[in-house]
């Protein structure tokens, strides 16, 4: 696992494209799609490096974490149109391409089941972007996820109902319920991107980076995977305790390695 912290937020983003773009550009890639906050900005860089660049995803596929139940694809709270609305739109990645759990499928759980199955056809994500819940969740595998888990119901904390009540006109409307790609799923891509910025992530970021391998913090799933990046700003590295030796790594290292 390699910790990169940034002095800034732009440069988490252009971290993380540089990451994406690398791979990108080796060729037809699947790509996994995180939601939320944390990534945006780099989906705005990769969107920036499609107009002023050329940086085509036109040969890409891409998948999507998690979906809420029940919320309509056309709704705006639905990740669906979330991902379409901060990515897809604005570069080449044919829409068709795109794929997400249907959080409003008759049968759920064999809607979770064909979701799964689609991603393993595909051959896996190639990289894998995710963001970091309060809680230490990644998709929408909350705290008591196993850490095999496969794609699957989950029911969310009200800690995460909470946090993500600001996409919603009022809290009562956020869904008790989600599809999400289990740890076990997520463990699969080749590569782990993980974005976290603000103080508000940085207790779940050193239990995910530091702490103990649990289901009690899901995101700690991460150190038993080959390849992973964590990308950070100062304020979500604040509880590391080895913060100031991944500092001294990441500015040690050859230039052929920057990947
Ligand atoms: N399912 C998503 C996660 O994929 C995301 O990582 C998390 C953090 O969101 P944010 O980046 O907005 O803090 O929120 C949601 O729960």
């Amino acid at each position: 696992m390699e910790v990169v912290i940034s002095s800034s937020a732009e440069q988490v983003d252009r971290l993380a494209a540089d990451i994406v773009e690398h791979v990108v550009q080796s060729g037809p890639a699947v790509l996994g799609l995180a939601t939320g906050s944390s990534p945006v900005g780099t989906y705005r860089e990769l969107s920036r490096r499609h107009r002023e660049n050329g940086l085509s995803f036109a040969q890409c596929r891409a998948f999507l974490l998690d979906e809420y139940i029940g919320v309509p694809r056309a709704a705006e709270q639905s990740y669906f149109a979330f991902i379409r609305d901060n990515f897809v739109d604005h570069v080449d990645l044919d829409g068709a391409a795109v794929y997400s759990p249907d959080g409003e499928a008759d049968d759920i759980a064999r809607e979770a089941q064909r979701y799964d199955a689609a991603i393993a056809e595909a051959g896996g994500a190639d990289v894998q972007i995710l963001g970091i819940g309060t809680d230490g969740h990644i998709g929408f595998n909350e705290p008591g996820s196993s850490l095999r888990s496969r794609t699957r119901v989950k029911t969310l904390t009200e800690q995460t109902r909470a946090d993500n009540a600001r996409f919603f006109d009022s809290p009562d409307e956020v869904p008790h319920h989600v599809l999400t790609q289990g740890l076990g799923t997520i463990g699969e891509a080749r590569h782990l991107v993980l974005i976290a910025t603000g103080e508000s992530k940085a207790d779940a970021v050193a239990a995910a980076v530091e702490g103990p391998l649990s289901a009690f913090c899901p995101a700690s799933v991460i150190q038993w995977h080959p390849h992973v990046s964590v990308l950070l700003d100062d304020a979500a590295a604040s509880a590391l305790a080895l913060a100031d030796y991944y500092r001294y790594a990441y500015a040690s290292k050859p230039r052929w390695q920057r990947l």
